[in-house]
């Protein structure tokens, strides 16, 4: 079976600057392993259901609780890649950081934060399907205000 992990692209939106240049994703380094960056994520304990993981982990990861958070209507994506030879699959949900103000707590697991507009996310993520992930987000969010 697949290992599964969840989380939310969080992102914020800048009143200084003009859409989409407003926009901000956070991303989070890993303390561990190649220090790669991709938004607060992580597996699926026993039981739990998807989106309370999603919840649980950006809370665990980044200090961010789902009062500080308004989840975006129908957006959710699907990761699949491989870690250690085994299949894995990432679910990540779209959240706006309400007060752009809120600071972030990272855990152990991570050393840095980036809040990145969405080239500069793009650039850390690295990873091609994590990258289509953000352009998609950044996408839904350009058609939902037309
Ligand atoms: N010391 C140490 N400890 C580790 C290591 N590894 C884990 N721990 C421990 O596990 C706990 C984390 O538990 P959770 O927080 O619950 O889970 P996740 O958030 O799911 O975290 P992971 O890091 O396990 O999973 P990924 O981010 O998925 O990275 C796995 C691999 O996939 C690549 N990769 C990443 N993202 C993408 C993508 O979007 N697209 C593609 N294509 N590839 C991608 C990436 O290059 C990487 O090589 C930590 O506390 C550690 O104790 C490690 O190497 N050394």
């Amino acid at each position: 079976m697949a290992l599964r992990a969840c989380g939310f692209i969080v992102f914020r939106r800048l009143a200084s600057c003009v859409p989409p240049d407003n926009i901000e994703y956070l991303l989070l380094q890993t303390s561990y392993g190649q220090h790669h960056w991709t938004p607060p994520k992580g597996h699926v304990d026993p039981g739990e259901d998807d989106l309370t993981t999603a919840l649980r982990e950006t809370k665990e990861e980044a200090g961010l609780g789902k009062e500080q958070l308004k989840v975006v209507d129908g957006f959710l994506q699907e990761l699949r890649y491989e870690v250690r030879g085994k299949p894995k699959e990432v679910l990540y949900w779209l959240a706006e950081l309400r007060d752009t103000g809120t600071a972030v707590t990272l855990s152990h697991e991570h050393q840095d934060y980036r809040w990145a507009r969405l080239e500069e996310a793009c650039t850390l993520a690295q990873y091609k399907d994590l990258q289509d992930t953000l352009r998609a987000a950044s996408t839904h969010l350009q058609n939902k205000k037309q």
